[in-house]
């Protein structure tokens, strides 16, 4: 199992572009199977959950050709209509074959994807939608089976916001009969970077970027080229890098339009930022002041930048709170931070932060993806010698962190 191993306190200095985002890559590449004309998708980043979801979909009978980050799919030949657990286990992204699946062929299989370890994180949403739109859906054996003669647009209200539910239904939408207005909808610029693909495709859809969005269902869609979104976690996952460890790093290939929440927060720590279309220029020359915040959806501050949040208020000049409330158990990087010095209590879903002057390397165990990264922030920042263990997490959602960061000076390689 492969490890990161860490030296830290080093400045940051240098250049990184930043990839197509995780989020949006993943439902972009199930709107494959809405078609059976040619999908042509760039800035595809080089991720485990890519190479897993073109796996998945390859087993559908869906066509996939990679060169680097250009990605084109072919759905004209499709003919099993199912995720296995095995797949589904090792990335709950997978669900989103569901709605494309039985809206283009009326049936579907999918295992449940169960909780993870950073919370229960149940699909009922997904499946209440599809029973709306005239679903009948079963599950048996830890299936959803899912049948259909032709879906029925109709007005779907959402018991919370949810980011995969909605484009689970937007992307079912597209081909029912009718209307389908989804209320309550996610507004996160990948469920945007999603829509705007399948109007490319030939799908009718009003209200993209609100929380209400109107479908038009179409007798089908067609091929498209569409480049996926610069990653906006991937992005304030590396400012929050150099808040930690200091330095001067310039971020290329972003979309700053989208990072207001973090980018407000980061400036609040005394990074100091210059912007430009594509790019940011940020500087540290001094500990960080400490922030305190909330998750919330779209536009609030971002459940997924929580935890490397958190590593940076380590080492500030105060104290700090963080309250998460998207998920229900996203503090299992608290007790490996305390691990190298930092001080943290949580009480519920509300942690606070003493920021002590320095951390002192340890080795760690990363738990979840984010909290991978955070520890990678972490050991950044502390003094001496920090081994991260189970990076395999990190690898599900970043595109080859460790290079990208001893490219700007960091002393971090990966060990077999
Ligand atoms: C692949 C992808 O895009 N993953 C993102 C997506 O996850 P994901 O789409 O799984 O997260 P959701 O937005 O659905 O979850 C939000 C909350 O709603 C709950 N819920 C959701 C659906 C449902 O049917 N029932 C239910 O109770 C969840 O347990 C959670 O507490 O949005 C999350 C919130 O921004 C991000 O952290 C993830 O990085
Ligand atoms: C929680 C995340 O991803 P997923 O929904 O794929 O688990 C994430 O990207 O931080």
């Amino acid at each position: 199992m492969d490890k990161l191993l860490i030296q830290g306190g080093k400045r940051l200095s240098g250049e990184i572009a930043i990839s197509g985002a995780k989020n949006a890559a993943l439902p972009i590449l199930c709107a494959g199977l809405l078609t059976a004309g040619d999908l042509e998708l760039s800035n595809v980043p080089h991720l485990h959950d890519v190479a897993t979801m073109l796996k998945l979909l390859g087993q559908t009978g869906l066509q996939v050709k990679q060169d680097g980050e250009r990605v084109t799919l072919n759905g004209s030949a499709i003919t099993r209509l199912e995720a296995p657990y095995e797949m589904v286990k090792t990335m709950r992204a997978s669900i989103l074959v569901l709605g494309p699946l039985l809206a283009r062929f009326g049936e579907a299989k999918v295992s449940l994807p169960g909780g993870c370890a950073i919370g229960s994180r149940p699909v009922d949403q997904h499946i209440k939608g599809l029973q709306a739109l005239g679903a009948e859906i079963s599950i048996e054996g830890g299936y959803i089976y899912a049948k259909c003669k032709k879906l029925k647009g109709t007005r779907i209200v959402t018991d919370m916001i949810t980011v995969t539910g909605t484009e689970n239904l937007l992307m079912a939408a597209t081909l029912a009969e009718g209307e389908t207005i989804l209320e309550n909808a996610a507004r996160e610029p990948e469920v945007t970077d999603l829509a705007h693909l399948l109007v490319a495709m030939g799908a009718k859809i009003e209200g993209i970027g609100t929380d209400r969005l109107v479908i038009q269902g179409v007798p089908e869609l067609h091929g498209a080229k569409h480049a996926v979104i610069s990653d906006r976690i991937e992005a304030a996952t590396f400012l929050c890098a150099v808040a930690a460890a200091g330095g001067d790093i310039t971020l290329r290939n972003t979309r700053t339009d989208i990072m207001d929440a973090a980018l407000d927060k980061l400036r609040e720590m005394g990074l100091e930022m210059t912007i430009g279309d594509n790019w940011i220029r940020a500087q540290m020359n001094r500990r960080p002041t400490p922030v305190s915040f909330r998750t919330t959806e779209y536009p609030g501050f971002p459940t997924d930048m929580q935890a490397q949040f958190m590593a940076v208020n380590t080492v500030a000049d105060g104290a700090s709170r963080v309250t998460e409330t998207i998920f229900e158990n996203r503090f299992m990087h608290v007790q490996e931070m305390n691990r190298l010095g930092a001080a943290i209590e949580t009480d519920g879903n509300t942690a606070f932060i003493k920021g002590v002057e320095q951390l002192i390397g340890a080795p760690v165990m990363a738990t979840d993806l984010r909290a991978s990264a955070s520890l990678v922030i972490a050991a950044l920042a502390a003094r001496g010698e920090t081994l991260v263990d189970r990076i395999y997490h990190l690898d599900r959602g970043y595109d080859r962190m460790e290079v990208k960061l001893s490219a700007v000076g960091a002393d971090i390689r990966r060990i077999k």
